[in-house]
């Protein structure tokens, strides 16, 4: 029987439900790839599966929070990942409806868009309206945007939540799992433990370096005193980067671990020796590698 396997953007205001959905589609099993893991331009979310359906939730980080320091640039790529998503999901919010949030979403849609991009839209917190609102609230919404289904869900209760993955899961391209089924639960832990560190080199250097690095994780020890010993590279592009990141008599670098370690000892609940190491790789943009242990398909993002 053949399979299908793509990726799915949630896009949506803040607090639409994007996290609560997820865990919902993704289900107990695999919650542990629900913890937010941060890729170049797309950030997963989850993997839930649907029958011979694999569907990679992912969404654009930086899309609908525009800070002061975010240019054009950024949110432009932030929108190149929602493209590179095989579908896209407008989650809004039964009771606030067409806020200005929403409003510039529906642009961006309109302006950032290819013509034949496959939006849907999912109205969600059903639980909370009349029947009435809603269906005003749709047709409003279609009139300004031709989503290519429409879905009236509460993720919270899970109303309405089968029907969407029947449907998303029908519309994802044929194709093999992205994602062999024995590794959903594995192959994340790897790239959360990646995720944190990132995340601390975020909070610590200049706002765009980190778009031009990538962290692995390429090893993974268990030790019989219940410890894990974690050994990771960041990958940086130019040799300056370097040491930026080392900082002074590797300063930077070592605050950077150790903000990383804790928190990766306190998601797992034991001890964790975490090793860092800097590379310079101009090219790694380009290399397939790169790509699959970001959770990308380098097919997909290296147009
Ligand atoms: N009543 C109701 N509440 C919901 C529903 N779905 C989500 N919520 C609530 O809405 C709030 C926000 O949900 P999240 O899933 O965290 O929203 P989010 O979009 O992931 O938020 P960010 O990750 O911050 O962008 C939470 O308090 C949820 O419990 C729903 O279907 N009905």
């Amino acid at each position: 029987m053949s399979t299908r396997a793509g990726f799915v953007a949630l896009i949506g205001e803040p607090n639409a439900g994007k996290s609560t959905l997820t865990n919902r589609m993704v289900g107990a099993k695999v919650s542990i790839v629900t913890h937010k893991v941060q890729t170049t331009r797309t950030r997963i979310r989850g993997v839930a599966i649907d029958g011979d359906a694999q569907i990679v939730l992912v969404d654009t980080p930086g899309l609908f929070q525009p800070r002061r320091r975010l240019d054009r640039a950024m949110v432009a790529a932030a929108w190149g990942g929602a493209s590179d998503a095989d579908i896209i999901v407008l989650l809004v919010e039964a009771h606030r409806g067409i806020t200005d949030g929403v409003e510039r979403i529906l642009d961006g849609l309109k302006d950032q868009m290819p013509r034949d991009a496959t939006v849907a839209l999912a109205i969600n917190k059903i639980d909370r309206v009349k029947a009435e609102s809603l269906l005003a609230l749709t047709k409003e919404l279609n009139e300004r945007y031709k989503f290519a289904q429409t879905f009236m869900v509460s993720a919270e209760k899970g109303h309405g939540v089968a029907d969407m993955m029947g449907w998303l899961g029908d519309n994802l391209p044929e194709g093999p799992w992205l994602y062999p089924e024995d590794q959903i639960a594995d192959l994340p832990l790897r790239m959360i433990a990646a995720e944190m560190t990132r995340e601390k080199l975020t909070l610590r250097l200049h706002q765009e370096l980190p778009y031009q690095l990538t962290v692995e994780t390429e090893n993974w020890e268990e030790r019989k005193d219940g410890s894990a010993r974690v050994d990771q590279v960041i990958y940086v592009s130019r040799p300056g980067h370097k040491g930026i990141i080392l900082g002074h008599g590797g300063e930077t670098i070592k605050a950077i671990s150790t903000a990383a370690r804790q928190e990766l000892s306190e998601f797992m609940g034991r001890k964790v020796h975490l090793f860092l190491q800097v590379k310079v790789r101009e090219n790694w943009l380009d290399e397939a590698e790169r790509y699959s242990e970001m959770g990308l398909d380098f097919r997909d993002g290296g147009k």
